[in-house]
């Protein structure tokens, strides 16, 4: 009867969670405590959406329905009809992991990877791994995904551990995911739901909200049918038990119905926030072009340590977590090389590997702001397992972007303070041309530093010119934007040869007191 547990756990809230299991640490559990309220009412959705019964049964279930209704009489905004269909989102808590793997295809390795991935992704959505169990099979099955003896013994699985949730490895289609909730009789999410649910909760700029939003919905949109389903399940349940099912059905069904009105207008008008908000983000870049800026893009997989390395390479102080996609807007860090020369870093959204397409949207940003870099670093975790498919994985992104074909790009093995010399020593045969570093200690960063700093694209534009006193600010911004080969205090100036791009060499030329053959421009 671990249905009646489900829905009764709201009311006892985490002080029952600490007695039932002491092995948990105070953290976790004051993590749960924290998450408790919200997850209340989503519990109750998710259990009637799942066709569980709780300890109230059929007047549970009406009552809820009830108050469905309710808000629809009564359902003026969109706001509320928003309420109805967040509920259906994911909320992850005790989770179970479930993957399928075929040798034709991956190594049990790799497989095992993945899994491990999916727990660290699993966790940085709020929830707890309980269990995870991989399958070998050729191919998923038609059906349960794993196959429906398996689904049953995972059913076991999740009932001793009083999981709520299992996650599936993989994109699952909605009818499998209908048939393994129906053998498992809990909430069954894929790969996709909690990379989007990671999104939902991490995305912190408007338009990054937005896109999240838009690509949420996108998800859901065909999968409605299926939480359909399960509620016309539930009434069907009911009615071969006992009277009242079909009453139920209606309802649903029109919720639905409802709910796809509401998710495509809200779709609508978020592509059109999205529009709207383009031009901004390509007035900021577009002003660092104007300026001459070069800019560097970190990329790599998530949690490769981009963000450490742009802290330690400029000395700012960026957001860094042992989370998976601790940075999801991308941020530009202003820097200076060893001459002066101003040069920015973007920092960038992690890659991770079966990137859901709904993301891509939400990617775009980022790859624009790669796709106008001069130099691209590619920050991997060399004490990640298997780093080389990491950068596979990162490459496959890239590849996409036509502009970056022939941009001069460096591979950073990052947190070298992680691993053995023997692994550092294979990694280096493996990979010869890259820079070996760490953001934590900051060994090999000099040596990264002054190399993407030669990578930087030279200004174009050779000058020789007396500067007056007066246009000082032009020195300035040739120390800042250019490269300065000499400098001369004079008398009746600062004599100058610099290298710069084409405008502020017109500018230096214009007030160079050039009544000699001193001033002149070489291409
Ligand atoms: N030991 C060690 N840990 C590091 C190093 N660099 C980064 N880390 C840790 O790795 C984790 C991820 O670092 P971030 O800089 O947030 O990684 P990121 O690539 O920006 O991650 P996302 O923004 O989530 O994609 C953090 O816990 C860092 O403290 C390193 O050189 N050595
Ligand atoms: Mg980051």
């Amino acid at each position: 009867m671990e249905r009646a547990e489900h829905s009764e756990r709201p009311e006892n809230s985490g002080q029952v969670a600490r007695s039932e299991h002491s092995e948990r640490n105070d953290s976790e559990l004051s993590f749960l405590d924290s998450h408790s309220d919200v997850l209340l009412d989503e519990r109750v959705g998710q259990a009637a959406a799942q066709g569980v019964q709780g300890l109230a049964g059929e007047q549970e279930w009406e009552e809820r329905e009830g108050r469905n209704k309710l808000r629809h009489v009564e359902g003026l905004g969109e706001l509320q009809d928003i309420t109805e269909v967040e509920y259906r989102k994911v909320r992850l808590e005790r989770v179970v992991l479930v993957g399928v793997w075929s040798s034709r295809e991956t190594t049990l390795q790799q497989a095992e990877e993945s899994l491990r991935e999916l727990a660290a992704l699993a966790r940085t959505a709020g929830a707890e791994v309980m269990d995870g169990v991989l399958q070998h099979r050729l191919r998923p099955d038609k059906a349960t995904f794993i196959g429906s003896g398996k689904a049953n013994e995972v059913a076991g699985i999740v009932a001793a551990t009083e999981s709520d949730t299992i996650v599936v490895d993989a994109d699952l289609p909605p009818s499998q995911r209908r048939a393994l909730e129906d053998v498992t009789k809990v909430h069954v999410v894929d790969r996709t739901a909690v990379i989007l649910d990671i999104f939902a909760q991490h995305a912190t700029s408007r338009e990054g909200k937005a896109q999240v939003e838009l690509a949420q919905m996108e998800y859901m949109l065909p999968r409605l049918r299926g939480w359909g389903g399960s509620l016309s399940r539930q009434a069907g349940g009911q009615a071969a038990g006992q009277a009242g099912g079909i009453g139920s059905r209606g309802p649903g069904e029109t919720k639905i119905e409802m709910d796809r009105r509401v998710i495509r207008t809200r779709m609508a008008k978020l592509r059109k926030q999205i529009e709207q908000m383009a031009p901004s983000r390509e007035v900021k870049r577009g002003s660092r072009r104007r300026q001459g800026l070069p800019t560097v893009a970190v990329v790599g997989y998530t949690n490769a340590g981009k963000s450490s390395l742009i802290n330690r390479l400029t000395g700012s102080a960026e957001l860094v977590e042992n989370a998976l996609f601790a940075t999801l807007d991308t941020a530009v860090r202003g820097t200076k090389t060893a001459q002066g020369r101003s040069f920015t870093y973007v920092d960038t959204v992690g890659f991770v590997r079966k990137l859901p397409t709904q993301l891509v949207e939400a990617f775009k940003s980022t790859l624009e702001e790669v796709a106008e870099s001069h130099v691209i670093v590619h920050v991997v975790d060399a004490s990640h397992p298997d780093p080389f498919s990491q950068i596979d994985a990162v490459n496959e992104v890239l590849e996409d972007i036509d502009s970056i074909a022939g941009m001069p790009t460096v591979i950073v093995f990052n947190k070298i303070d992680q691993i053995d010399d023997t692994k550092l020593e294979r990694l280096k045969n493996l990979a010869p041309d890259a820079y070996f570093v760490s953001a934590a200690t900051g060994e090999g960063i000099d040596e990264l530093n002054s190399y993407v700093q030669s990578l930087l694209p030279k200004p174009e534009v050779r000058v020789e010119a007396l500067v007056p006193y007066v246009n000082g600010n032009l020195i300035s911004q040739a120390r800042e934007f250019g490269t300065i080969e000499s400098i001369d205090y004079r008398e009746d100036g600062v004599f100058i040869v610099c290298e710069v791009d084409s405008a502020l060499a017109a500018a230096l030329l214009s007030v160079s007191a050039s009544t000699e053959d001193e001033a002149w421009i070489s291409a």
